[in-house]
């Protein structure tokens, strides 16, 4: 039988943990970050193990997360965000460069940082996916995260 590895939840992780969360479409945005708080306490980390990093909207978010990353204060990083369609094709700069600029950190950095980041046509769409029936992306972000950090762990 080959060596498996796979995270798990039964640790919890010696640093703390770092949430960057962008603060357009606060409506939403704070209902992710309500949810990923809620299941990271689920799983035993404590208040003061978590670090919550607020930012203006999307496009702000890897250079917090970056930052964080570089401290080396923290097992893991999560992003969260709402990024929603207008008019004009800056739906589509913002979605791109910061899903490129938040995945680059997570390949090239040395713990890992998980996206939830809702990029939806209609801000219907995104509360549904920050809570109500859809689910709660900030809850399933931090889920990641918890096991990504046990894996990073038994990968060493
Ligand atoms: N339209 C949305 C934005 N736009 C703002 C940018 O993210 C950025 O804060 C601004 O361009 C200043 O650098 N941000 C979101 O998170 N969601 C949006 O729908
Ligand atoms: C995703 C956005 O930046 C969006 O809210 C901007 O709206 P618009 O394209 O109508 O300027």
């Amino acid at each position: 039988m080959p060596n498996q590895f796979e995270g798990n939840f039964t640790t919890t992780p010696t640093k703390k943990i770092a949430i960057v969360v962008g603060k357009f479409n606060e409506s939403v945005t704070r209902n992710l970050a309500d949810g990923a708080i809620r299941t990271l306490k689920q799983f035993g980390i404590k208040d003061d193990q978590i670090d919550l990093v607020w930012v203006p909207g999307a496009f702000e978010i890897a250079f917090a997360a970056k930052k964080l990353v570089a401290s080396g204060r923290y097992a893991g990083v999560m992003t969260l965000g709402a990024v929603i369609k207008g008019e004009t094709d800056h739906y589509d700069l913002i979605c791109q460069s910061t899903t490129s600029a938040i995945m680059n950190l997570n390949a090239q950095g040395t713990i890992p940082v998980t996206f939830g980041i809702l990029t939806t046509d209609t801000i219907e769409q995104a509360m549904q996916r920050a809570g109500l029936k859809v689910g709660n992306e900030g809850s399933m972000t931090a889920q990641s995260l918890l096991e990504m950090i046990s894996l990073n762990e038994q990968l060493g």
